[in-house]
């Protein structure tokens, strides 16, 4: 092998230990309560993974909650900060990340996500996701007079970006969260 074949043979090695690294990376994206949080923890730790949740991280940055961020600064300010938070996060190695429902709507997001792991779509009805969210009271979108019909409004737009970032779909359906992050586990550990 002459020294230009050698050269191209090692950049293309580094590059595949690169990808193999950002590879290591998981990241869960979905609607709220589509179980980004809870499956991302539970996956984190069947996969010896370091588990983070954007919006935990922001709110530990700010030290104030998401909703009065929304409150001060509106979903645009918020937006910012989330952008920011994921182009940190996303160069970490080795984690399990949960974003918030609203990452994908960037399309700098979605393209950061995409080129620095792999990207988990949890899918799951209207139906299961008003069941899942409509007694919790720190998601600002959703605090409207009809918060189900904001849901299937906020569904409409997104669903198509969610499946244009993700590499794996999984519908939520009535699995429970422990099935899925095991489901999620043994088919990521095969795929290795
Ligand atoms: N597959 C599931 N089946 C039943 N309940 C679920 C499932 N996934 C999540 N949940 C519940 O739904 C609520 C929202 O989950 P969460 O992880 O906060 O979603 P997200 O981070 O996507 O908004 C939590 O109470 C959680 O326990
Ligand atoms: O869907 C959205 O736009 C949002 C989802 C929330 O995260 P979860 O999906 O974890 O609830 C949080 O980032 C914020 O309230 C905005
Ligand atoms: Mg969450």
């Amino acid at each position: 092998m002459n020294a230009i074949n050698a050269i191209v043979a090692f950049d293309n090695a580094m590059n595949e230990l690169v990808m193999d690294e950002a590879r290591g990376n998981i990241f869960l994206v979905g609607m709220m309560g589509a179980g980004k949080t809870t499956i991302g923890r539970l996956l984190a730790g069947f996969l010896k993974k370091t588990f983070y949740d954007s919006d935990r991280e922001i709110q530990k940055r700010t030290g104030v909650s998401i909703p009065l961020i929304f409150e001060i600064e509106g979903e645009a300010g918020f937006r910012k900060r989330e952008t920011e938070m994921l182009s940190e996060l996303v160069k970490t190695r080795n984690i399990v990340l949960a974003t918030g429902g609203g990452a994908v709507l960037s399309a700098q997001n979605r393209e950061m996500l995409k080129q620095s792991g792999t990207v988990i779509y949890l899918r799951a009805t209207v139906d299961d996701l008003w069941r899942r969210t409509r007694q919790d009271k720190n998601r600002p979108l959703l605090q409207t007079q009809d918060p189900r019909t904001k849901l299937l409004e906020l569904y409409g737009q997104r669903d198509p970006l969610y499946q244009e970032t993700a590499h794996i779909i999984v519908e939520s359906g009535k699995r429970s969260a422990r099935h899925l992050a095991q489901l999620l586990a043994q088919q990521l550990a095969c795929s290795r």
